[in-house]
């Protein structure tokens, strides 16, 4: 298996969300997370990035959670589309091409953002910036994707050119874990939380500070 995750167990603000979750993902394996509002899907996609605190073992192709190795293999994308507003779009993929490297042109054909190229980014609407933010994920390989409802505000045209990033991405042996309400059009196994949501004693400092 290249990424495990083992007796995961995640509690929010005192409220046990995951509770002895396994999931095992071998190269070009996608998984769509599946739930109500409010489960623990968000909770469970930041805990496998290092943004909360969990417990169990977490490993991606041999690598920790917790360490740098682990955090070199996966691309993470929340609900904030993580932009910087004051840059343009092709300051902000520049920004990134020079921490993660690719081709930042490249990437802004891909989401069809060579005419907002100049544009701040923070002038650009919701589906604009998510696309930005999308384009991110099409720079440089990473052997996981951990992506929160990366198709809310995108049209029909930049869902399929989504759907068929992703596509490549797997085919290419990549690996995604995607909380998703759509259908994507894509062969993924599908993880469904129905987490208890019993209540547990929490550290209220940390619940203030992992937010
Ligand atoms: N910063 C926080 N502090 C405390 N509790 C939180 C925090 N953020 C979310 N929660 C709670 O944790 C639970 C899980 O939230 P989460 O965002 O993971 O759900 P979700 O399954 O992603 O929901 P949705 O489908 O609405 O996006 C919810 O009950 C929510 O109220």
């Amino acid at each position: 298996m290249s990424f495990s995750a083992s007796a995961l167990r995640v509690a929010r603000a005192g409220r046990l969300l995951i509770d002895g979750l396994d999931i095992a993902l071998s190269p070009g394996a996608g998984l769509a997370l599946r739930g109500p509002n409010g489960v623990g899907k968000s909770t469970l996609l930041r805990a496998l990035c290092g943004l909360l605190p969990c417990e169990g073992q977490v490993e991606l192709e041999g690598a920790a959670l917790g360490t740098d190795a682990y955090l070199d293999r996966i691309a993470y994308a929340g609900h904030r589309d993580a932009i910087k507003a004051a840059l343009s779009v092709g300051e902000n993929l520049a920004f990134w091409a020079a921490m993660t490297g690719g081709d930042a042109r490249a990437a802004l054909e891909r989401f069809d953002l060579e005419a907002l190229a100049e544009r701040p980014a923070g002038l650009c609407s919701a589906g604009q910036k998510r696309r930005l933010g999308l384009a991110r994920l099409a720079l440089a390989p990473r052997a996981l994707w951990l992506l929160d409802e990366p198709t809310v505000s995108l049209d029909a045209e930049h869902t399929a050119r989504f759907a068929a990033l992703l596509r490549e991405h797997l085919a290419g042996g990549g690996m995604a874990i995607i909380a998703t309400h759509i259908d994507l059009g894509l062969e993924l196994g599908e993880l469904r939380l129905e987490a208890p949501q019993r209540r547990v004693e929490t550290d209220p400092f940390l619940d203030e500070a992992w937010t």
